[in-house]
């Protein structure tokens, strides 16, 4: 299986962990601050530090549904304890009756002058109703301690950090109703290309529905970006013109795909030279080799960045994840993270991809216990199938053959990579 194109070995491209870096050094974060309630919080990326208003937990709570004594009173009292309290969780803490045990369970406070909770499966009751417990119990089993986890005015949550359902969870605990956070980052997204239909529209030969589109604000939306959708735009120098000037205008940052390529009806990079600049063009990587970073305006810090994704979707989703991703990431206000590869043994042979490192689409085969990578379907930067199954990427160096039973780099998750 190989991606249907010849290698073009293009010179001056940039090495692909090259270019992560400079989009992550790049990235400005964005000014702005919005108040939310924690309930709409999620997604949203964290302005400043979350502290912790209560110690946590609480009080001193049990972790079991059992019976809270005095370790000393048990060992002194052959004949059992006798139940004197009972305690449920919302009850206030209570003082243990000298010489007899509490009824208690999970999350109730401990009763001051306990310091053991014993699980009700390790003890029995006599007629009588005394407590008897086999074996050793050892001193503060089974109470969770006031302020084990985090002590009131500790940071709980770090600025810049996004808000998932554990951290919502992590807030609410503390009492928690709202949070600010930063605004939403503004992404104007123009699709170039004559020959794009939106899905829903009657096909005619020659024609291509617009799948990058789509997939791109399911990407932006999924990190909550705002999409201004500037597009399909003409392949002519003017129509892309006035869309981006448009888009300098209204938006942090401009994602742009097709005609970044070299063909006389790629009109990214020109218009891109005389209405901003470019940082740099071409990268390393198969597919995503025609990826840009350039900006509108005056500056990458002062203007507006134009993020240039190439056309062929597959292309377009790598640019994305690998590269454009760090980048909104960044101007969010967020601390990218690091690229996450370990080995993995490919499954398969395959020739060398020339000058150009190569991110194959894969799923992961757990039969023989140990992972081995499958090519997910065909590799061509056209076809979506296989980035659609795919578990994740395995990256193959430049001018490296893959051999069936080597390991190479694997990187997990190819659509939703955070
Ligand atoms: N002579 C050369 N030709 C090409 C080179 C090269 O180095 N020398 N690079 C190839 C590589 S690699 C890629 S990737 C593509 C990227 O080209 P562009 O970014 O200029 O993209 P287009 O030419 O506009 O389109 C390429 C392909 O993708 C389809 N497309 C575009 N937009 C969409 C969309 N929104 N949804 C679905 N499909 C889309 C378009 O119809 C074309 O088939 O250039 C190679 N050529
Ligand atoms: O092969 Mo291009 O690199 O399709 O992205």
């Amino acid at each position: 299986m190989n991606c249907g194109c010849a290698d073009v070995v293009t010179p001056g491209l940039l090495d692909l962990f090259e270019a992560r870096a400079r989009m992550t050094q790049a990235a400005r974060p964005i000014a702005g601050l919005e108040c939310v309630a924690l309930e709409a919080a999620a997604g949203r990326v964290l302005a400043a530090p979350a502290r912790s208003t209560l110690d946590m937990p609480g009080v001193d709570n049990s972790a079991m549904d059992g019976y809270a004594l005095r370790r000393d009173e048990l060992a002194g009292a052959p004949s059992g304890l006798p139940v004197r309290l009972r305690v449920p969780a919302g009850a206030g803490v209570t003082r243990l009756p000298e010489g007899g045990c509490a009824r208690i369970f999970t999350g109730a406070p401990v009763p001051l002058g306990a310091d053991a909770v014993v699980p009700q499966e390790k003890v029995s009751l006599d007629a009588a109703g005394r407590v008897h417990v086999a074996g050793e119990l050892a001193a503060g089993a089974n109470i969770r301690r006031r302020g084990e986890e985090s002590r009131a005015g500790e940071v709980l949550l770090a600025a810049g950090g996004r808000l998932d359902a554990a951290s919502i969870a992590l807030l609410a605990g503390q009492g928690i109703a709202s949070v600010t956070v930063q605004r939403r980052l503004q992404v104007a997204l123009v699709t170039t290309g004559d020959e794009l239909i939106a899905p829903g529209q009657a096909w005619r030969p020659g024609a291509v529905y617009d799948s990058s589109g789509p997939m791109l604000r399911t990407l932006l939306a999924g990190q909550g970006c705002e999409v201004l959708d500037l597009g399909p735009v003409l392949d002519t120098p003017e129509a892309l013109a006035t869309v981006l000037a448009e888009a300098r205008d209204h938006a942090d940052l401009v994602l742009c795909t097709g005609g970044v390529s070299v063909g006389e009806e790629d009109h990214v990079r020109s218009v891109l030279e005389r209405l901003g600049g470019i940082a740099f063009h071409g990268v390393a990587m198969k597919p995503g080799k025609p990826f840009a970073l350039g900006w509108l305006g005056a500056s990458l810090e002062a203007g507006t960045p134009l993020i240039g994704l190439p056309g062929n979707p597959v292309a377009s989703l790598v640019g994305w994840q690998l590269l454009a991703l760090p980048f909104v990431q960044g101007r969010q206000g967020r601390v990218p993270a690091p690229l996450q590869r370990f080995p993995v043994a490919a499954g398969f042979s395959r020739r060398a991809s020339h000058g150009r490192r190569e991110l194959l689409r894969v799923v992961l085969d757990w039969r023989a216990g140990t992972p081995v990578a499958r090519l997910a379907g065909g590799q061509g930067s056209h076809m979506l199938g296989a980035a659609s199954q795919a578990h994740g990427y395995l990256i193959i160096d430049a001018d490296t053959p893959v051999e069936e039973g080597h390991a190479y780099g694997y990187c997990p998750g190819t659509q939703f990579l955070d």
